[in-house]
């Protein structure tokens, strides 16, 4: 059986960005970078004002003077230029015109036909946003592995960059499998159980960057699994549910075999999830997850998330994990690095308390759907006092 470390650097290992594309920055929202976007212009492109006023000459400026208006620049329009004892009205983000080097904002003006009575003097530079004091052309505004979040969207588009180069989206195919299982809104059956996985399990990739495909459940049958899985392996990635246990029924990895995924580990020393199964077959990542909700949900978190996040392009693919401290105390059990399901409730200093359910279980969808997520107590931590530092797993 593996740690989870190891497993996770297993699972990781020689995974590379997909090949890139080029998208519209308007689609690229949350895609990652895959080449060095740069700058085409200075921002701001060229002087322009911050105020709404009059462009002047600062040293012509005082309390009481009195310039000529020589015309009114509004933004996107013709620019002319001033001498001294003029000044043009301005609208904000016009450029500054020639020979003017401040803004004598509306407020600290009267107007009486071509005059203008000045309130108040002005430095020079007063309310001007210079050209290039933001970002000059060519400078980089996005790496290879950054995620294109608002901000640097917000900076690509006001920097004239029109499309980006991204790892185009992992395929991801899902897989359920279990006689037991039925769709939402069927007739409760005996021995029938509600099929959860698959919801869970897509919402988890989606929400990460993958576009899933998802087939009908199949039965606990050998060759309905081999077929399900041989067209699953088309895809990047290929999550299997359910099946991956001891059981007579548990067709998954010989159907794997079958196919010739060849299997890199089973068992990873964790609970919930500790059946779970992953392979490759050429470039397709395959997981074979057990059938048990937390199961599927912890092991979807932190092997399958990461490995997506590394085909999708992104520098950090760890699990996304928080420090927190317990509320009480917690401790792992089955010697298996133990995800506790918890209430995760922000203290007076901000820190998230993790509050373990009463209930815990893999199985336990009722208590999980009460909680924030899991609080993670290290196989061979012992006990762990209230208090205790502790990687949490939100959901
Ligand atoms: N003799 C042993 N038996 C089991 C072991 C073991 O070590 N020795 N491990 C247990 C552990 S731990 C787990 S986890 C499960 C994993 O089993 P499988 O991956 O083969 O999963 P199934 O048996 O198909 O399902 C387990 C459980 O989850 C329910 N299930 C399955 N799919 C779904 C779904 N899509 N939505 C909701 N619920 C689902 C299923 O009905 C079972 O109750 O094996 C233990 N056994
Ligand atoms: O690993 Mo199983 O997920 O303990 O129930």
């Amino acid at each position: 059986m593996k740690d989870f470390d190891e497993a996770l650097a297993l699972v990781l290992d020689g995974i590379e960005a997909l090949e890139p594309e080029t998208v519209p920055l308007p689609r690229a929202e949350g895609r990652v970078v895959a080449e060095e976007a740069h700058a085409a212009i200075d921002l701001p492109p060229f002087d322009r004002t911050a105020m709404d006023g009059f462009a002047v000459r600062a040293e012509d400026v005082h309390d009481g003077a009195q310039l000529t208006i020589v015309g009114d620049l509004a933004a996107g329009g013709d620019t002319l230029s001033i001498g001294p004892g003029q000044a043009a009205r301005i609208s904000t983000g016009a450029a500054i015109p020639d020979g003017a080097d401040a803004i004598l904002k509306v407020e600290d003006t009267t107007v009486a036909g071509d005059t203008v009575t000045a309130a108040a003097s002005v430095r020079t530079g007063l309310h001007i946003r210079r050209r290039g004091e933001d970002v000059h052309a060519g400078d980089v505004l996005a790496r290879p592995g950054d995620v294109l979040t608002v901000p640097r969207l917000s900076a690509l588009a006001s920097a004239g960059v029109a499309t980006v180069s991204v790892p185009r989206t992992p395929r991801v195919a899902l897989i359920v499998t279990g006689s037991e299982l039925l769709p939402p809104g069927a007739p409760p059956e005996p021995g029938k159980i509600y099929e959860s996985n698959s919801l869970v399990v897509t919402s988890l990739v989606r929400a990460a960057g993958g576009e899933v495909t998802q087939q009908p459940p199949i039965p606990d049958d050998f060759e309905a699994t081999r077929a399900a899985i041989e067209e699953g392996l088309k895809a990047d990635i290929l999550i299997v549910s359910g099946g991956v246990s001891v059981g007579p029924h548990d067709h998954v990895k010989p159907a794997f075999e079958a196919c010739g995924v060849e299997e890199v580990f089973w068992r990873v020393r964790i609970k919930p999830g500790k059946p779970l199964w992953f392979g490759r077959r050429g470039k397709t990542l395959v997981f074979g997850l057990p059938g048990n909700p937390l199961s599927a949900i912890v092991g979807t978190s932190i092997f399958v998330l990461p490995a997506l996040r590394r085909l999708r392009g992104e520098a950090n693919v760890q699990p996304r994990l928080v420090k927190g401290r317990l509320g009480e105390p917690a401790g792992p059990s089955d010697n298996r690095t133990t995800f506790l399901i918890s209430k995760l409730v922000p203290d007076a200093d901000g820190v998230l308390v993790a509050w373990p359910t009463e209930r815990q279980g893999s199985h336990m969808t009722g208590a999980l759907g009460e909680s924030d997520g899991f609080a993670i107590a290290p196989h061979g931590s012992g006990s762990l006092p209230a208090g205790a530092e502790v990687d949490l797993l939100r959901l």
